[in-house]
């Protein structure tokens, strides 16, 4: 197990009698390559929790063991930044080098690792995320496309060579374009490299697709977990706690009932997919 979340709670209240929790109680587990989804409607406690995990905040209660050390009790941070990488929400905010290369360098250097070993990281970050290392170094970070600055400042994090990689809402503002270059891009690192990465997204269409498991997180309790297809399975209960479903389920479940079509699946998170699922329960019809 990589990652064992047991009994965490988190107050920003300084009177921890307060009984004022942001997180509460949350325990869960991530297996090394895993995908997860963190969903929650706003102010659930999602970047809260993330923020426990690469120690940016020290939680009021409970362990966060990775590859079995409870990082809430090392106290060397650079450790903990080796073991969790966070890319923030606007994560272009942070980038503040004169040129790529320097920026991308910082966490690496930071390590005190020797010139070459960063040089290799640098150079690996940024082919991870596909920005041509002879092309980019040089350039301002701050003359690029909202989608490539996104990139840089993720290549940022990776080149510190975290196990485990967390990105707080990596499209938000992107426009559809960029949008769906960097979730490509976010693939890839998990297909090619089997990284572990936790992805907190409000967009479930995007969730649904990248995640192997997803946790639901409201008022700060871990409340639902599971496959996308089990979790969006439950569209009245996320619609209480002020959650969606991917719009093509929300389709392919109207269908279904509306047409009375029984067998037709529902977990469907794509346009293909739907498709291909209408056309498979239309053929059955047209044999009977
Ligand atoms: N530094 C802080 N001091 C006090 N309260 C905070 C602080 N940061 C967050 N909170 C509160 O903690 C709760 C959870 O916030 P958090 O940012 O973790 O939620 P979130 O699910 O990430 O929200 P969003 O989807 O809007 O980013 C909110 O009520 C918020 O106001």
């Amino acid at each position: 197990m990589l990652l064992q979340v047991k009994n965490l709670s988190h107050t920003y209240d300084p009177d921890i009698k307060s009984n004022n929790y942001t997180l509460k109680d949350i325990n869960f587990e991530v297996q090394k390559g895993e995908f997860i989804g963190l969903i929650g409607h706003t102010g659930s406690g999602k970047s809260t929790l993330v923020q426990t995990l690469n120690a940016l905040i020290h939680p009021t209660k409970g362990e966060i063991i990775i590859d079995g050390q409870d990082i809430t009790k090392i106290k060397n941070l650079k450790e903990i930044r080796k073991k969790v990488g966070l890319v923030f929400q606007y994560p272009e905010h942070q980038l503040f080098e004169e040129n790529i290369a320097a920026d991308v360098s910082f966490g690496p250097k930071n390590l005190g690792l020797n010139e070459d070993e960063v040089d290799r990281r640098v150079k690996q970050a940024l082919e991870w995320v596909n920005l041509d290392y002879e092309e980019f170094k040089d350039r301002s970070p701050f003359r690029l496309s909202g989608g490539q600055q996104r990139r840089v400042a993720i290549a940022g994090v990776l080149a510190m060579e975290p196990e485990i990689l967390i990105l707080d809402e990596p499209t938000a503002g992107l426009d559809p374009k960029a949008r769906v270059e960097l979730i490509n891009e976010i693939v890839n690192l998990k297909d090619k490299f089997g990284l572990t990465i936790i992805l907190i997204s409000h967009r479930m269409e995007e969730i649904a697709q990248l995640a192997d498991r997803i946790l639901v997180l409201e008022s700060g309790k871990l409340v639902l977990e599971g496959s996308p297809s089990y979790v969006f399975d439950h569209d009245s209960y996320l619609e209480e706690i002020g959650l969606g479903i991917p719009q093509i389920t929300s389709v392919m479940k109207r269908l279904k009932k509306k047409l009375k079509l029984s067998d037709m699946r529902t977990d469907i998170f794509t346009i293909e997919d739907a498709k291909q699922e209408i056309l498979k329960v239309k053929r059955v019809k047209d044999v009977r």
